[in-house]
């Protein structure tokens, strides 16, 4: 594993605490650092906290306590009962979430080309050039023009995550993309984020496919009670599939109160 004494760290999370309300306690000190080039992939078990970290990671959150610091800059801190954001450091993660969130009133292309304009006031003509490379990339080159309604659910994640990438983030965060989908759609999203993923974007996110997990990951982190139980490559904490390890992991994630 990298140094991570050197500071490089592109996400550093520093004793995170995260609280819906005064009851739900739901991230109790989490302390994750990601490196540059990172594909980490977040599991453990359901109400862990898991999309909790994603939406803090994305700014979405207020905290309790702790800081993140993202591309070695103060990113996130809680400062007593308010939670300070660098918004301008936010523009750089880009998210996709389980529900695609596709504006239904715009055409495929007018969804890719309206925050790159809103945000960085880019020219209708370049942001559509952009959209259209980024469009034939993901197999939607002919979409452009078509309205999310008529799209397949895994074209329109396809979508969400070509939208995500017109803003040039330099961290993607993904939760659970897939999960809505059926399951003859899957693949065609999966392999959309591995062909990211091959490109060199940092990334993380929650998935329940462990398959997926194993073949887009770098690292994995187990997160139960709030905290990191395991972090390390995805041989190590997800084991061998045909190992007797992985029935024990498995009972684990099921078993782990979150
Ligand atoms: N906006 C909210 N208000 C109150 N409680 C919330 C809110 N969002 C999440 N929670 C609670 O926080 C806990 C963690 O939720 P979260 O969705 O982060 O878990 P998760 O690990 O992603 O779960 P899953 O795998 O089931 O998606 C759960 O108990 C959930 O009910």
């Amino acid at each position: 594993m990298a140094d991570m004494r050197d500071g490089s760290a592109l996400v550093e999370i520093r004793d995170l605490h995260k609280s819906y309300g005064p009851n739900i306690q739901v991230l109790k000190g989490l302390n994750i650092q990601m490196m540059p080039g990172e594909r980490v992939v977040v599991i453990g078990p359901s109400g862990g906290g898991k999309s909790t970290l994603l939406r803090v990671v994305m700014g979405l959150e207020q905290i309790q306590g702790g800081s993140v610091r993202f591309g070695g800059k103060p990113y996130i801190s809680a400062k007593g009962d308010k939670t300070v954001i660098d918004t301008e450091l936010r523009k750089q993660i880009g998210m996709v979430f389980q529900h695609y969130t596709l504006f239904p009133h715009l055409s495929i292309m007018e969804n890719l080309i309206l925050a790159p304009r809103k945000v960085h006031g880019e020219s209708r003509a370049s942001a559509r050039e952009r959209g259209q490379k980024i469009l034939e990339r993901f197999g939607l080159g002919a979409k452009a023009d078509a309205y999310p309604s008529q799209l397949s659910g895994g074209q329109k994640q396809r979508v969400a995550i070509a939208r995500a990438l017109m803003l040039d983030p330099k961290l993607m965060l993904f939760d659970e993309v897939t999960s809505a989908l059926d399951p003859e759609l899957v693949a065609e999203v999966e392999a959309v984020i591995l062909q990211l993923a091959e490109s060199g974007m940092p990334m993380m996110m929650v998935t329940h496919d462990m398959w997926f997990a194993r073949n887009v990951a770098s690292r994995v982190i187990f997160c139960a009670g709030g905290v990191v139980v395991e972090d390390g490559p995805p041989e190590q904490v997800l084991g061998d599939p045909r190992e007797e390890r992985t029935r024990e992991f498995i009972n684990r994630v099921f078993h782990i109160k979150a």
